[in-house]
């Protein structure tokens, strides 16, 4: 790549699995500096969405553009783009100590603000409870040297007082980085986000004018 990433837009996705249409020609833009929500209803197709963006799911059609170029495999670039999945993916056997240098994140700098990252860099992934897990997770990607980031929900399975310092991380790594957050904690996702977008059932994004009326009108939120 010879110049620095800012913008990554996926558009024109099309994903269908049988006769179930699930992403009609979907468009979403992330820029470095600016955090980007996405909401919807469940089973609408946002984790799917956020595979496709990756290029980790085969769908009928879309383009990946960094700077407006297209990117074939954007998990394949290094430096582009990391993405939480909702399910655990680091290997149980290692230890915290061991994944932080693994991506090349340093586990030092985040201990001082999470001290459960300090307490337990001995522990093993697999011994550490499924919040304690989730949150290695998050903070490995959410650290690690890329100029994108996708969440695919951050916050489930976090404490309240982990969700709040995590939202502080999140915004810090906004200033550099370009972060798209879907998670049902909608008043979070809402809060930090610059731009919201809503993927209605049937597979079409809109982005929010209004959120808090617009997720009303759309059955998201109880009036
Ligand atoms: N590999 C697959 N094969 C067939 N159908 C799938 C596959 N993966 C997902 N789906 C279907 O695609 C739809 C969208 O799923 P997806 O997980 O993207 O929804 P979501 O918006 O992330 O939901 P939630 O908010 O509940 O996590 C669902 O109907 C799901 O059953």
């Amino acid at each position: 790549m010879n110049c620095e990433p800012s913008t990554l837009e996926a558009d024109g996705i099309w994903l269908q699995f049988g006769n179930q249409k699930i992403l009609q020609s979907v468009y979403i833009k992330l820029e470095t500096g600016r955090i980007t929500g996405l909401l919807g209803r469940n089973g609408s197709g946002k984790s799917c969405l956020l595979k496709s963006i990756m290029g980790l799911m085969p769908t009928e059609w879309q383009s990946v553009r960094m700077n407006g170029q297209f990117v074939e495999k954007p998990y394949q670039q290094p430096g582009l783009i990391r993405y939480l999945p909702q399910h655990p993916f680091v290997p149980p056997s290692l230890t915290i100590q061991a994944v932080f240098d693994w991506y090349g994140v340093n586990r030092d700098e985040i201990a001082q603000e999470y001290a459960l990252i300090d307490k337990l860099k001995n522990q093993r992934i697999g011994k550490l409870s499924g919040g304690e897990r989730r949150l290695v997770e998050i903070l490995l990607i959410l650290k690690s040297d890329s100029a994108f980031v996708l969440l695919d929900e951050p916050f489930s399975h976090l404490m309240p007082v982990q969700v709040e310092l995590l939202q502080e991380t999140i915004r810090q790594e906004s200033r550099r980085k370009g972060i798209l957050l879907s998670d049902h904690l909608y008043r979070t996702v809402l809060d930090l986000s610059d731009s919201v977008y809503y993927l209605h059932p049937g597979g079409r994004t809109i982005r929010l004018a209004s959120p808090e009326q617009d997720l009303k009108d759309m059955g998201y939120l109880n009036y």
